[in-house]
Parts: structure tokens; sequence; C-alpha cells
């Protein structure tokens, strides 16, 4: 196919964007991390959404008040959980709340991500929610090792059914989500072990996670 033949662009409204972050001494335990490495890694990975260009909102879900002074003052709006400890499914039900349009849920543990990144995943994930037949409710990016989820969207909040937690890309896929075919090593790099780190490390970190490990 010629780009004369190439499908037209579908241009990607504004959207809404969760992130969750854990916070706190338990944060990233099994990548064994000192508090303030965790929280460079989210305070990275909330630098690129909030320069993406086709996010038009951000809402960080957290309970750790010194990650939401961070987060508030970067410019994301802030919501508490409701039901502190309840994990990570009660936050983004906290955090999709209320909302309205297109949303994404993007896990805040990608300390490689950069503003691009997600303005072509979201560019992707409305072209494949508006234009496939019959059409997903809602679109996926797995991690890179293929088991989790970095990303879930969808046209708006009602239709979310997030399943996020162990397999949750095979989750995700069951429960009808089409999957995303990016290549976007970055996005997909999620941190959860040393060799994740030095994976992301070889992608390039953000800044704060450079200055926290020194
Ligand atoms: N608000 C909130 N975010 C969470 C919670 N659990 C996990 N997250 C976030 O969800 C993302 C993915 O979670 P994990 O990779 O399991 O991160 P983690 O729980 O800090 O790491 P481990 O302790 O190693 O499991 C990270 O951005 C976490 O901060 C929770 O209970 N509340
Ligand atoms: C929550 C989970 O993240 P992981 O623990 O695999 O980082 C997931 O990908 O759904």
């Amino acid at each position: 196919m010629t780009n004369a033949d190439a499908p037209p662009e579908v241009p990607s409204p504004g959207w809404t964007t969760v992130l969750p972050f854990k916070g706190g001494p338990n944060a990233k335990s099994r990548l064994g991390a000192p508090a303030g490495l965790a929280t460079a890694i989210a305070l990275d990975c909330l630098d690129a959404v909030l320069a993406a260009r086709l996010v038009s909102r951000v809402i960080v879900v957290t309970a750790d008040p010194g990650l939401a002074r961070a987060a508030s003052a970067a410019g994301a709006g802030v919501r508490g959980e409701s039901r502190p400890g309840a994990g990570l499914l009660a936050a983004i039900d906290d955090g999709l709340r209320g909302l309205e349009g297109p949303c994404a849920v993007l896990l805040g543990d990608l300390p490689a991500l950069r503003a691009p990144d997600l303005d072509e995943a979201l560019r992707k994930a409305w072209e494949t929610l508006t234009t496939t037949v019959p059409s997903p409710a809602m679109v996926f990016v797995p991690d890179a090792d293929e088991v989790g989820t970095v990303l879930l969207a969808a046209a708006a909040p009602h239709a979310m059914r997030p399943s996020f937690g162990p397999a949750s890309a095979r989750s995700h896929a069951d429960s009808g989500a089409r999957r995303l075919d990016l290549d976007l090593p970055a996005l997909r790099r999620d941190v959860d072990t040393q060799a994740d780190l030095a994976a992301a490390r070889a992608l390039g970190l953000g800044r704060r996670t450079r200055e926290a490990l020194g």
C-alpha cells in the first residue's frame, strides 16, 4: 500500500488518564527499592503523562501524602484512596469515578516513558476503539513480559472493566479487550525487579530516577 492509499488517521480527542501510585514504604517491594527510588519512578512517569499532547486531564490516585503533594505541584489532579489498603483495583475505581469521555489507566512504574510514546498509544487506542468492527469495549497494551498490562483504555468510563493483577494481559484479553500492537518499548517497560530496572536504564531513564540511582 502506498501512502496515497493509507486510510486517513482518525483524530483522537483528549484523554483523561488515571495513574495509581502505591507510595509509602511498601512501594516497589520486589525491586527492593528505597522509598526515594519508588517515588522518582512514579514522578518520572507522571511528567511524561503531563507532557502528552493527547492527555487533557491527569488523575493520580494515591494514599501517600508526599506523592500527593508532588503530583499536585506538578499539575495533576489528585485523589486519595476511599478505602486505603484495599489495593490497586479499588484505587483505580476511585480514579475512574465520575469521569466522562475517553479514559485510560496507566500503571505508574514506567520510568523510561516519554510523552510521544503515550501519544502514539492513545492515538492508536482511539483508532482501534472507533474503527474496528465489531468495536471492542476496551483496548490494552501488555507489559514487556507479555504478562501484565501497562495501559487500559476505553471510549468512556462505563466501558472500563479493569482486571489488573497477576497475569492481567490474559485477563484483559479474555474480557474482550483488544490488544494494541505497538513498537513502544519504553511504554511497555514496567519496572518490578532489578533486571527490569536495568532494561529501563538501557532505554533511557527519566531525570528523577537517574538522580535517585546516583
Ligand atoms: N493507589 C494505589 N496504587 C497501587 C496500589 N498497588 C499498586 N499500585 C500501583 O500500580 C502500579 C503497578 O503495581 P506494582 O507493579 O505491583 O507496584 P508495587 O505494588 O509498588 O510493587 P510490588 O510491591 O513489587 O508489588 C504501580 O504504579 C503501583 O504504584 C494500591 O494499592 N494503591
Ligand atoms: C498490577 C500488575 O502489575 P505488575 O505487578 O505485573 O507490575 C499488572 O500488570 O496488572
